[in-house]
């Protein structure tokens, strides 16, 4: 693994994912009912199945994309698969909620919004450049900060914060 490129570090437990995921749940039921959710994965696919639990969406369709291919650098943006026809076709998509777990720069989401203009956008993160193109979040954080999911996480050694302490 490279260097990090964002100075702050936001890192996120389950714990703490499950209490957002299930705030943003609480969010977007002022904005429901939806027919149906389209997940943006990977990252989408923690937050869908929680939001979906919680505002009894059944039908789940996915969007593929992939943007980030080294650590922390976004690279080519690759739609992988597109939303299925049968999602499409409930209309503009003014019924149907788009989840992922965070919006950065706002690319991903626009090559979803431009799928599906009238769908409601919902994401548990978002930073400052992205904000702008979803309509439920959860949680701001600098555009410098590098959030790291549980699922990248694991248990390992933390030097102490002082220099000449010993661990
Ligand atoms: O707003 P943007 O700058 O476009 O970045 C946000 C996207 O980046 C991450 O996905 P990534 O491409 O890393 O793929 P993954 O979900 O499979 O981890 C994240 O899950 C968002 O989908
Ligand atoms: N894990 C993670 N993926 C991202 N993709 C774009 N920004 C981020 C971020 O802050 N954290
Ligand atoms: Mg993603």
């Amino acid at each position: 693994m490279s260097e990090p490129l964002s100075p702050k570090a936001f890192p996120v437990s389950w714990d703490q994912f499950h209490r957002d995921a299930r705030a943003l749940a609480w969010r977007l039921s002022a904005n429901g009912p939806f027919d149906a959710m389209v997940c943006i994965t990977r990252g989408g696919l923690v937050p869908a199945a929680i939001v979906s639990r919680e505002l009894g969406i059944r039908l789940i369709e996915t969007v593929c994309i992939a943007s980030y291919h080294d650590y922390q650098t976004q690279g080519g943006l690759q739609v992988i698969k597109t939303i299925a026809d049968s999602v499409r076709a409930l209309g503009d998509g003014r019924k149907v909620l788009v989840v992922d777990d965070l919006v950065d720069t706002g690319k991903t989401v626009q090559v979803v919004r431009d799928m599906l203009p009238a769908a409601h956008y919902a994401t548990v993160y978002a930073k400052p450049l992205g904000r702008p193109l979803v309509d439920t979040f959860v949680t701001e954080v600098s555009q410098d900060t590098w959030i790291y999911f549980p699922w990248d996480l694991g248990y390992s050694f933390q030097p102490p914060i002082a220099k000449d302490a010993k661990g």
